[in-house]
């Protein structure tokens, strides 16, 4: 009997890759089962219960695949089911709360804060006792994130449980890497034929995966070391490292590549010109980063095969989704870095640019809940730094130079 101990928020694609994976092989078989929640719909958490919720996890090199079934998840339920994710929050046997819903979901008195709050006040109820949350979306200090949309709820709604929250809650602070595209019709075809079995389900993941946490565990966790995981006073260098060598260097592709026509990660590295313009950006972003230059020049090498990899179909139109919460992590800090040290920094200026040409509708399609300010105004680059920077609006050398990058 497989016992569940950590309920997930976000069933997707990167949490069986990621979370799912580290936790099945850091622990042994039926110790640490996992209960996991999609964001709303049904959809993936039926075909996952209409197969005991195991999945084939693809595990895709440069010339060949390894695949690997996952059993570490026991239940998979819709969003909606909030009576049951309260009831799993509450169990005793609950010693950890995931989560992995993209940037957008950690607004304030948004989706995260207000499905914690729920659960949190429902186990404080039972009488259960300490637990940790560990977000793992890719947002700067997410513990710290989570930790205060928690509260900001939580006291507006009732003090007394937000007095129990600080007592008992401890907010982890991760970073998390494995790129992991969407599962397409042709990768459920793929390992039906290799696999044996028809997996509706399965998920593709690149052979590269991290995990840096900081944190406090009172209730316990898997022994997530084994499988490769750190554990260390501050994430910040390996977060800042990730957030803008990695995920900086997809929303550049994602913009200026789509624009040049290109589909993939895979495809905008194949070309000498987007080539070019990764080397300026993270140029301009290593200065931010503190770590030692070897350590930096080994991570952009690995990184560059890990993008070239013609075997994982990244796509261009999912990176680039979102772009309004992303660009402020990703880019600014660089933007503001590199001014305040008086250079103008043509990679960061590139990808502020480019995002501007998509607001106009060149290259991948806009989706982004949060856009409709910034194309109201994508006409003029100076309201829609405005909007985005207030503090960089008015720096003429600045705006000339996203003017004269501009391409739509
Ligand atoms: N895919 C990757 O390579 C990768 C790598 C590192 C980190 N991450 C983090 O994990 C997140 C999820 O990635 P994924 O590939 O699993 O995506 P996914 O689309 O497969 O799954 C995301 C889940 O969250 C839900 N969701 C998303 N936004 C929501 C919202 N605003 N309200 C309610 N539900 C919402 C979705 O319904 C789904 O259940 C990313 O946004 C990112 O922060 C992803
Ligand atoms: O997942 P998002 O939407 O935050 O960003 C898209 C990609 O940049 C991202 O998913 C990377 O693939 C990932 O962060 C790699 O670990």
């Amino acid at each position: 009997m497989r016992s569940i101990r950590i309920v997930h928020l976000g069933l997707g694609g990167f949490f069986r890759a990621h979370q799912a994976w580290y936790t099945g092989a850091g622990s042994d078989p039926g110790e640490w089962g996992i209960a996991a929640f999609t964001g709303r719909s049904a959809t993936l958490a039926d075909a996952l219960s209409a197969q005991d919720c195991r999945y084939t996890l693809v595990v895709r090199g440069p010339s060949s695949d390894d695949l690997q079934v996952q059993k570490t998840l026991v239940s998979a339920h819709p969003g909606s089911d909030s009576a049951t994710w309260r009831t799993l929050i509450s169990a005793q046997s609950t010693a950890l709360v995931t989560i992995t819903m993209t940037e957008a979901a950690y607004a304030p008195s948004g989706v995260v804060a207000d499905r914690l709050v729920s659960g949190l006040a429902a186990r404080r109820l039972a009488g259960s006792g300490p637990l940790a949350v560990v977000s793992c979306d890719n947002l700067p200090g997410n513990g710290e994130v989570t930790a205060r949309v928690v509260h900001e709820l939580a006291a507006r709604l009732d003090p007394a449980l937000d007095e129990w929250i600080t007592a008992n809650v401890s907010f982890v602070t991760t970073m998390v890497d494995r790129i992991t595209p969407k599962t397409t019709p042709s990768d459920v075809r793929d390992v039906e034929s290799a696999g044996g079995w028809a997996d509706a389900a399965p998920v593709v993941t690149e052979p590269f995966t991290e995990w840096v946490l900081s944190g406090d565990f009172p209730a316990g966790r898997p022994a997530w070391e084994r499988a490769g995981a750190r554990f260390v006073d501050d994430v910040v260098p390996h977060e800042t490292r990730k957030l803008l060598l990695l995920n900086g260097g997809h929303s550049l592709l994602a913009y200026a590549g789509s624009a040049l026509g290109h589909e993939t990660v895979a495809d905008a590295v194949a070309d000498p010109v987007c080539r070019g313009w990764l080397d300026d950006w993270w140029d301009e972003a290593c200065r931010h980063v503190p770590l030692p230059t070897g350590e930096l020049s080994a991570y952009r090498s690995a990184l560059l095969e890990r993008f070239a990899n013609p075997r994982i179909r990244h796509t261009l139109a999912q990176i680039a989704a979102d772009g309004s919460q992303k660009i402020p992590i990703r880019v600014l800090p660089v933007l503001r870095g590199e001014r305040a040290a008086g250079r103008l920094p043509t990679g960061a200026v590139r990808i502020l640019a480019a995002w501007i040409d998509h607001l106009r509708g060149l290259g991948a399609p806009v989706s982004d809940a949060g856009a409709q300010p910034f194309t109201d105004r994508a006409r003029s680059a100076r309201d829609v730094l405005s909007l985005l920077a207030p503090d960089l609006a008015a720096d003429d050398d600045l705006l000339k130079s996203v003017e004269s990058t501009l391409r739509g």
